[in-house]
């Protein structure tokens, strides 16, 4: 066990021992809810005594494992020291029917409510997101942990511009080096080595629940034991980024099946020739955007309107070998120059400012919080 999932393991029997029941009417007043996931319900609620806001998260007790509830609070308590991931407030307790603990609130709601389907979001905006995403993950890392589960749902606004943004939602962060079984999921958001866990009758959801009771069932094939990396949250990373700049997803799964992500494969192999030669890791370009990239000889067409400066970021993060896969950290020095073509960003700001639908919501959400509706 390394040090980090021992410590985090020792502080889940000390909060174990002193946790309490508690009426939450008694001692919150509850406002509203912001979300909800497949574990937990989530409620903005003020204390009654001190009037300080904060998220509580729910989780019925009924399916929901005591311990991985310590965990993901624990994580968010002592772990999330950084602005950009969002921690725990030090309440935790637990009624006839749920596990609860508070946490900061961000008030604005999260990425997939601003991610206009086929549109995005401007690109600005998106890079103030990776630069916050990097620090906070970076921060995650640097103490020995991976958070496993970024994706739009999981980055919470505390504005509506994005400026401040919080990574939340820790219940699958495990300890770097802990031995899991790989799972492959049909998502983008998987990375290609579970690959070789394809066909494995495991859901993700038994994973996801802690349960790998389940999987002893699985009598066809073999569990495949990994170790788990900070590698899988650069590759969401670049998933999440490419979702923030075009509203859609590179390809459907990532498998070698998948006629896009094989494009995407064939253009990898091409230019991480010419890449190792220029060593464009020590020093990334701008070109100008009508010229075409002597790096990228067969440009996967789902990269077309991105800058070379962005195909080099989206490289680095979606690199196929996860050892050689670009950490958050090394992502920021892509940020600041154009990473959307010229003619492709102006299309797609056009399109934005005419389709008023999700940009109604957030203003809508902005007012109510201010209160001024
Ligand atoms: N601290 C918070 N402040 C504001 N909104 C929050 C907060 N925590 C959660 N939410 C909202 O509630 C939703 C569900 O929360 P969360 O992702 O933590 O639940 P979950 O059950 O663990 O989800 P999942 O199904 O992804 O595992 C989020 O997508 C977000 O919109």
């Amino acid at each position: 066990m390394t040090a980090a999932a021992e410590l985090l393991e020792e502080m889940c029997h000390l909060t174990a021992q002193s946790l309490t029941a508690m009426d939450t009417s008694e001692h919150f007043q509850l406002l509203k809810p912001l979300g909800e996931g497949s574990y937990g319900k989530v409620t903005l609620a003020v204390h009654r005594k001190r009037g300080t806001p904060m998220a509580l998260k729910f989780f019925p007790r009924k399916s929901t494992s005591l311990f991985s509830f310590l965990r993901e609070y624990n994580v968010s308590l002592s772990f999330c020291t950084h602005p950009s991931l969002t921690r725990a407030l030090g309440i935790v307790y637990f009624t006839p029917s749920h596990y609860v603990f508070a946490q900061q609130a961000s008030l604005f709601g999260d990425l997939y409510d601003v991610i206009l389907p086929e549109l995005g979001m401007e690109e600005d905006c998106c890079q103030r997101v990776v630069s916050q995403l990097c620090g906070g993950l970076s921060h995650l890392h640097s103490l020995g942990f991976v958070h496993r589960d970024l994706k739009p749902e999981n980055v919470f606004l505390c504005d509506s511009a994005c400026r401040w943004v919080k990574l939340g939602d820790f219940g699958m962060v495990k300890a770097k080096g802990t031995r899991v079984p790989e799972v492959w999921y049909s998502s983008p958001y998987c990375t290609p080595e579970a690959e070789v866990a394809r066909g494995n009758k495991d859901s993700w959801e038994s994973i996801n629940n802690g349960n790998d009771g389940l999987m002893e069932k699985n009598e066809n094939r073999k569990r495949v034991w990994v170790s788990v990396e900070p590698s899988t949250d650069s590759w969401a990373l670049g998933i999440l980024t490419y979702a923030m700049l075009t509203g859609s997803h590179p390809w459907e799964e990532t498998a070698n099946h998948c006629h896009s992500y094989q494009k995407y494969r064939e253009w990898f192999e091409q230019a991480k020739d010419s890449r190792d030669e220029e060593d464009v890791r020590a020093e990334p370009q701008t070109e100008p955007d009508n010229q075409e990239s002597k790096d990228c000889p067969a440009l996967a067409p789902q990269f077309a309107c991105f800058t070379q400066l962005a195909c080099s970021f989206f490289q680095s993060l979606l690199d196929p070998r996860p050892q050689l896969r670009g950490r958050p950290e090394e992502a920021l020095r892509f940020l600041g120059g154009d990473w959307m073509k010229a003619k492709e960003k102006m299309r797609l700001e056009e399109e934005r400012k005419r389709s008023t639908k999700k940009g109604a919501i957030s203003s809508v959400k902005e007012e109510e919080v201010r209160g001024e509706r």
